[in-house]
């Protein structure tokens, strides 16, 4: 089972690789930033994560997993029921289409867009009739890669909103904000206006 398991994953991880690698230079397209900006250190490191929600009797009053940005540059997550996300002051559930990849936009991406894009602040709900699993992938800079705005948004009219940080000092804050109610790790590398 072992060896059939790593099989899969190193399959799966190979084309979910791929795919990013396609999303992040549309999103270069869309943001007027040049091909292949995101394609070395800014998505150099992979990881994969299966999340799992047994069924629970109230899910009023439990969250399978509370509402956060992810602190990466891109996630990519299969699609199950019980992702919401934080839209227009609520939450909003995340329409469950078969064979279809939720893309989420973590911190990294709103930070060298310079803002132009925005985390998605999402969180998981839990279920009282099943269980649930989601396998999610998180594509992430190197820890040791220099986050800025990119330069080709960056101008006299439209200043950078956010210094520059090495990668592993801003997982360091985020981790530290993780229970801050009142602030982000994104916020605390913003330039004060
Ligand atoms: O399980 C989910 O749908 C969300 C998982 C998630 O947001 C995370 O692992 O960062
Ligand atoms: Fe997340």
């Amino acid at each position: 089972h072992k060896l059939i398991c790593l099989e899969v994953v190193g399959t799966y991880s190979a084309e979910v690789r791929k795919l990013s690698l396609r999303i992040l230079d549309l999103i270069c397209e869309g943001l007027g930033v040049e091909a292949g900006y995101f394609a070395d250190e800014l998505s150099k490191i992979q990881g994969l994560v299966a999340n799992h929600y047994p069924s629970c009797p109230n899910p009023s009053l439990v969250l399978g997993l509370g509402g956060h940005c992810d602190p990466n540059l891109l996630t990519i997550q299969q699609d199950v029921y019980g992702l919401q996300i934080f839209k227009g002051e609520q939450w909003v559930g995340v329409e469950s289409l078969p064979h279809a990849f939720v893309i989420n936009i973590a911190n990294q991406l709103e930070m060298t867009s310079n803002g132009k894009l925005k985390s998605a602040k999402h969180r998981a709900v839990t279920n009282s009739s099943i269980a649930r699993t989601s396998i999610v992938t998180f594509i992430s800079p190197s820890r040791e890669c220099v986050i800025e705005p990119a330069k080709a948004l960056v101008s006299v009219c439209s200043p950078p909103l956010f210094k520059a940080v090495q990668y592993k000092e801003f997982s360091d804050t985020y981790m530290a904000k993780t229970h801050d109610p009142n602030s982000t790790a994104v916020e605390s590398y913003k330039f004060q206006a």
